[in-house]
C-alpha cells in the first residue's frame, strides 16, 4: 500500500516539543455519528451478565481473566460507582458502563474502517511507523448519569503513560484518541502535562503467573503542571507513549464519550511477553511499509 505522510513539519514540531498533538476536525459529523450509533448497538445487544467493573485507582481486578481475555475480543466494563449496596446496578447499562474494548478496531467493521483509513495510516506513516498494529482500541464513556442525585458517575483516570501498559522494545507506542463528543474541563477531558514524554518511561504494568502487578510505585505528578485538552468533538489528539496524562471525573451533566486506539510498530520493534497483552492471533497490519 502506498501511503504518504499527512502530517505537516510544524505539526511534528510541536508533537516533538510537547508529546501531543491535537487534530481539529480529523472525522466528520458523519463518521462519529455512525461510530456513535454502533456503539448504542453493540450496547443494545449486551446482557450485562458477564463483565468485570473497570477502575484506574484498583488493579485487583485486572486479574480477572474477563479483563484478560479482552485483549482478544470486544467486552464491557462497569464504572466503579455503577452499582448499589445490593449488588444491582443504579441506572440503566448504558449509563453505567465505563468503556468498552479491546479489540473494536479488530473484530467490529465500523471501528475497524476508522483504523484502517487512509487518513489514520497516513498520520501514522509521518510519525515513522513501518508496520503498525492496534494493539488495543477502547470506547470510553465517561458518561453522566442524568440525575442530580449522582452526578460524575464517568470516573477518573489517574496520571499515567501509556507505554507503561503497552511496552515493545524499544518502546513505539502512540495513542490516537478521538473525541466523539465535545470535551472540557467538566465533563473530564484530557489532561497532559507538556515536555514529559521526554523523562523517560517511569514503570511498567508486568503480567505475571498471578496477574498483573507494577514493577515500581506510582509517581505523584503536581497538578499544576498539566494542561486542559479541551477539545470538540471529531477531534484527534495524538499521544505520545510516554507522555503523562490523565483525565478527572465527569462532573458535567454531559457525557463525553471517546474512541482511544494505541498503536505499536512491529517492525524492528518487539512486543515483550510480559504485558497485559498476550495475543494468540496475531494483528493485521494497518499497512506494510
Ligand atoms: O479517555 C480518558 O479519559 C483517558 C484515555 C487514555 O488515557 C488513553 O486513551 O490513553
Ligand atoms: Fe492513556
Amino acid at each position: 500500500m502506498a501511503v504518504v505522510g499527512s502530517l505537516s513539519a510544524e505539526q511534528l514540531r510541536s508533537f516533538e516539543s510537547d508529546g501531543f498533538l491535537v487534530l481539529e476536525s480529523f472525522s466528520s459529523e458523519e463518521e462519529v455519528k455512525e461510530m456513535r450509533d454502533r456503539m448504542a448497538e453493540l450496547l443494545d445487544g449486551f446482557d450485562g451478565a458477564s463483565s468485570s467493573v473497570f477502575s484506574t485507582k484498583d488493579h485487583k481486578q485486572l486479574k480477572d481473566d474477563y479483563f484478560l481475555d479482552s485483549a482478544e475480543n470486544i467486552s464491557f466494563f462497569f464504572e466503579e460507582k455503577a452499582f448499589g449496596e445490593d449488588g444491582c446496578l443504579k441506572q440503566p447499562k448504558e449509563l453505567s458502563i465505563n468503556k468498552v474494548g479491546h479489540a473494536l478496531s479488530e473484530l467490529d467493521p465500523v471501528f475497524r474502517k476508522f483504523s484502517f483509513s487512509g487518513k489514520v495510516c497516513s498520520m501514522l506513516f509521518s510519525l515513522g511507523y513501518k508496520r503498525p498494529v492496534v494493539i488495543q482500541s477502547m470506547y470510553i464513556f465517561k458518561e453522566n448519569c442524568k440525575s442530580e442525585m449522582q452526578p460524575g458517575i464517568g470516573g477518573e483516570v489517574v496520571p499515567h503513560q501509556d507505554n507503561s501498559f503497552l511496552y515493545t522494545e524499544p518502546p513505539s507506542c502512540t495513542g490516537l484518541w478521538l473525541a466523539l463528543e465535545d470535551a472540557t474541563i467538566t465533563n473530564g477531558c484530557l489532561w497532559a502535562i507538556p515536555g514529559s514524554h521526554k523523562n523517560g518511561l517511569k514503570r511498567r504494568l508486568i503480567r505475571g503467573e498471578n496477574g498483573v502487578h507494577f514493577d515500581r510505585p506510582s509517581l505523584s505528578y503536581d497538578q499544576k503542571d498539566f494542561v486542559p485538552l479541551e477539545v470538540k468533538s471529531g477531534s484527534l489528539v495524538v499521544i505520545h507513549g510516554n507522555l503523562v496524562h490523565q483525565s478527572f471525573e465527569n462532573q458535567s451533566p454531559k457525557s463525553r464519550h471517546a474512541l482511544s486506539l494505541h498503536v505499536v510498530d512491529t517492525d524492528g520493534f518487539k512486543w515483550v511477553g510480559d504485558n497485559w497483552i498476550r495475543r494468540k492471533v496475531a494483528l493485521e497490519p494497518l499497512y506494510v511499509y
